[in-house]
């Protein structure tokens, strides 16, 4: 992250240093927070023209923009909002960003719904699902199969290193789902009475690629010779539109310390030993072979046909979130 920008207001810092350390975090949530941020940054404006107040807005957009670079839900959320920053007077634009932002996240929300209505079609009464890391979009597929009065059952994924599989547990068991816990290499083993691997992405790649949790994509490749379906949940924010001119997914390397503690570091070899590489890539790129369908709100996609519905949405280049 950048030191402070003039005019950013504490909120949007504090909103900011939530997403990097991950108090806010999953991608269709990170994009739910950063519209929130600049409808604050919009209301509690100190700017006093209407210049300052659009320059404000652009530096609290790349300031949260810097927070994690993955989820491109981040980026498309930021640049949806400020194309809504309309009007002449300090007073117009207010309004016209903060009527953005919420039109953005009640669209999100919305989505959400769809796509587990969607999600859920392809799940029969009494089967399984093995989920990996914490995705609201997974889970939504689920809530809409229980309403739809089938029973399924939950294997989870711990999720190494930050475990956010028991986030995933948790919410599971509050709805009532039977839950099995297991570690990460225990996957393949229960695969065998698995009926399909359910997960989110934090973006998709204009051919299909899946970028999401790291083990993800051992996940699928292990799915596929065992014969299990991989499905892929994922609201369309998740279409990465650079990708469509061959950009690819940069993938956060986060903090060696997720991984092993500084006291484990040195019993490993000792406190100074810069040869000992520590590495932790936060997420990873599963091929479109290995996907059977991306459930979106706007229906279900074989992988390999997503870009049609990006050029659709997206069109041709997008730029930087905060660029007019
Ligand atoms: O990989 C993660 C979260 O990683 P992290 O915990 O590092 O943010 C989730 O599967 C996706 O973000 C989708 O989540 P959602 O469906 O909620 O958008």
């Amino acid at each position: 992250m950048t030191d402070d920008r003039v005019g950013v207001l504490p909120a949007v810092e504090s909103t900011a240093t939530d997403i990097a350390e991950m108090r806010i975090r999953g991608a269709a949530t990170i994009a739910d927070a950063a519209a929130e941020a600049l409808a604050t940054q919009a209301h509690q404006t100190q700017a006093e023209g209407p210049e300052a107040f659009r320059e404000d807005l652009r530096a609290a957009a790349q300031t949260l923009y810097e927070t994690r670079p993955t989820a491109v839900s981040l980026p498309n959320a930021l640049r949806y909002v400020l194309r809504g920053m309309t009007g002449e007077t300090l007073a117009e634009l207010q309004a016209s960003t903060i009527a953005r932002a919420e039109e953005f996240q009640r669209d999100l929300a919305q989505a959400q719904t769809k796509l587990g209505e969607i999600g859920a079609n392809r799940l029969r009464d009494g089967d399984v699902v093995m989920t990996h890391c914490h995705s609201t979009d997974a889970l939504a597929c689920v809530e809409a199969a229980l309403e739809d009065g089938k029973e399924i059952e939950a294997i989870v994924k711990e999720t190494r290193p930050r475990k956010q599989g028991h986030i995933a547990a948790r919410q599971l068991r509050e709805w009532g789902v039977p839950v099995t816990l297991i570690v990460d290499n225990a996957a393949r083993r229960y695969l065998d009475r698995t009926d399909h691997v359910l997960v989110g992405a934090d973006s998709i790649a204009a051919d299909g690629s899946v970028v999401n949790k790291i083990g993800t994509s051992g996940l699928a490749v292990t799915a596929r010779e065992r014969g299990v379906a991989v499905m892929v949940a994922a609201q369309t924010i998740k279409l990465h539109p650079d990708t469509m001119t061959g950009h690819t997914v940069e993938i956060e390397m986060r903090d060696e310390t997720e991984v092993v503690s500084k006291a484990e570091r040195a019993e490993i070899a000792g406190d100074i030993d810069e040869e000992l590489r520590v590495e932790n890539p936060a997420f990873d790129v599963t091929p479109p072979r290995h996907v059977d369908a991306i459930v979106t709100e706007r229906g279900q996609f074989p992988p390999e046909s997503i870009v049609v519905l990006m050029r659709e949405l997206f069109g041709g280049s997008t730029g930087e979130p905060w660029e007019p």
